[in-house]
């Protein structure tokens, strides 16, 4: 049966603001403390905000990055699962942000068992997302060099066939790196542009 012509011009609309106006859904996650709040209100505001630690959660939609609006998730002290809030957050995830201190080796192992559990249990909603982790607080003196959090992560083997990337010059109290983390994952899901999508 014929669908009504409503029907196609709503599908076509989604398809051109789609193309226009990308909207990607974010899930900010790792250890407490590490700097997931700090690094949200960079990317929103562009300054280092007073910070206390998220219970519940924070969401903002970001300006536009190269044309794509990112909406960001950042999920507190729930972020080990507790309560069992791991399927709320992660249906429609386009793209995983994990921030660990890079300073503290308690926190790289809790998040290096905590992430790929998530990922175990979601494969299926987390499938062909990306994966951008932020080695900060490096303006700390013993922060450990991005190589051995990558390894410590690991983030090499287990990552499989999903696109990652690990930004290592991050702070998130200077704003260092999080422009380049950013523009990696803009990348990764611009998808169609508007220059696509007008066929230049
Ligand atoms: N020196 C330094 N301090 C940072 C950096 N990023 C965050 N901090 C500080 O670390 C503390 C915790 O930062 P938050 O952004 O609240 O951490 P969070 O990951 O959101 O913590 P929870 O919400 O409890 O999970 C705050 O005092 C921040 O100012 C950084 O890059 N360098
Ligand atoms: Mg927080």
């Amino acid at each position: 049966m014929l669908k009504p012509v409503s029907d196609y011009f709503s599908t076509l609309q989604k398809q051109i603001a789609e193309s226009l106006w990308p909207q990607r859904r974010v899930l900010m996650v790792g250890p407490s403390a590490g700097g997931k709040t700090t690094i949200l209100y960079q990317l929103k505001l562009g300054e280092t905000v007073t910070t206390i630690p998220t219970t519940g959660f924070n969401v903002e939609s970001l300006t536009p990055i190269l044309g794509v609006t990112f909406t960001i998730w950042e999920v507190g002290a729930y972020w080990n699962n507790r309560g069992g809030l791991w399927r709320h957050y992660v249906q429609g995830t386009d793209a995983v942000i994990c921030v660990v201190d890079s300073s503290d080796m308690e926190q790289i192992e809790e998040a290096r068992s905590t992430l790929w559990r998530m990922y175990e249990e979601y494969d299926e909603q987390l499938r062909g997302s990306a994966l951008l982790v932020f080695a900060n607080k490096q303006d700390y003196l013993h922060a450990m060099a991005v190589a051995e959090i990558r390894d410590r992560l690991e983030l090499e083997t287990r990552a499989g066939r999903r696109r990652w990337h690990i930004e290592g010059g991050s702070s998130a109290v200077s704003g260092d790196g999080l422009v380049e983390g950013m523009a990696w994952m803009t990348t990764q899901l611009k998808g169609r542009t508007w220059r696509q999508a007008l066929g230049m």
